[in-house]
């Protein structure tokens, strides 16, 4: 029995993501970095349990993640509490390469960028795991997701790549068992909870990457 439950507790849950986007938004709608982060790692957690084929997209998805606890936890720590504060913060230092790749490849405003950009991707992913019907290839609600959002922002031998471990995910009911939410109805109640909360996310960061205009950081 204590064996089941220690067990239990070390698998991945859907309901960690959904927890820490739902503490992602201040009251005065700031986004908070620590529970942004918290939401990435709960979906590389994920990730890491579809097998090593998607070890290139976790790799990635580690490392920026790694990036930003470590600005977060930095001496300048108190400067990214929000995605708000780093951006003032890193702008007004010119911490951030605006026009082309220089000094700072691993500033706080690019790394996110990379984030935000996937955040679409699970966006339309997840809207689209919500409302599929039951024999809906989850390889192919993926590849949808990607092609309408993030890859653009890929190069030929990227999207190639992705294309190919797309086609290794599991189907739409061990999917599902993955996130270890319940039955199929508790899986689509809980993505009808979570999407809301990452669309909301998404928008608050795109807005203000479009108002201080660095959508584009190299
Ligand atoms: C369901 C599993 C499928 C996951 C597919 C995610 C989209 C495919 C992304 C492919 C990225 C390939 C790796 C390399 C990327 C980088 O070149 C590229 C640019 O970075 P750079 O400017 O520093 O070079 N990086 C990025 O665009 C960031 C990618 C971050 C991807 C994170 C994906 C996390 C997936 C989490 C799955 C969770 C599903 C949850 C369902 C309940």
């Amino acid at each position: 029995m204590a064996d089941s439950v220690t067990s239990d507790d070390q698998k991945f849950c859907f309901k960690e993501v959904l927890d820490a986007f739902r503490l992602c938004l201040s009251e005065n709608k700031e986004v908070y970095m620590e529970h942004y982060v918290a939401g990435w790692r709960g979906l590389v957690k994920f990730l890491n349990t579809l097998g090593s084929v998607f070890g290139f997209i976790s790799k990635d998805a580690v490392g920026k993640v790694q990036i930003l606890v470590s600005l977060l936890k930095g001496e300048d720590g108190s400067h990214y509490s929000t995605i708000q504060s780093m951006v003032k913060y890193e702008l007004e230092n010119q911490l951030v390469d605006l026009t082309k790749a220089g000094a700072h490849p691993t500033s706080g405003c690019r790394t996110l960028l990379r984030l935000h950009r996937a955040l679409r991707w699970l966006e339309l992913f997840l809207d689209s795991l919500r409302t599929c019907s039951e024999d809906s290839k989850t390889s192919v609600l993926c590849a949808d997701a990607y092609n309408k959002s993030l890859s653009k922002f890929h190069p030929w031998v990227v999207r190639k790549a992705a294309g190919m471990a797309f086609c290794l995910l599991p189907g739409r009911q061990a999917f599902f068992d993955v996130m270890n939410v319940g039955t199929t109805e508790q899986v689509v109640a809980m993505l009808g909870e979570a999407i809301p909360l990452i669309s909301e996310v998404y928008q608050i960061t795109e807005d203000l990457y479009a108002q201080h205009n660095i959508l584009d950081i190299p």
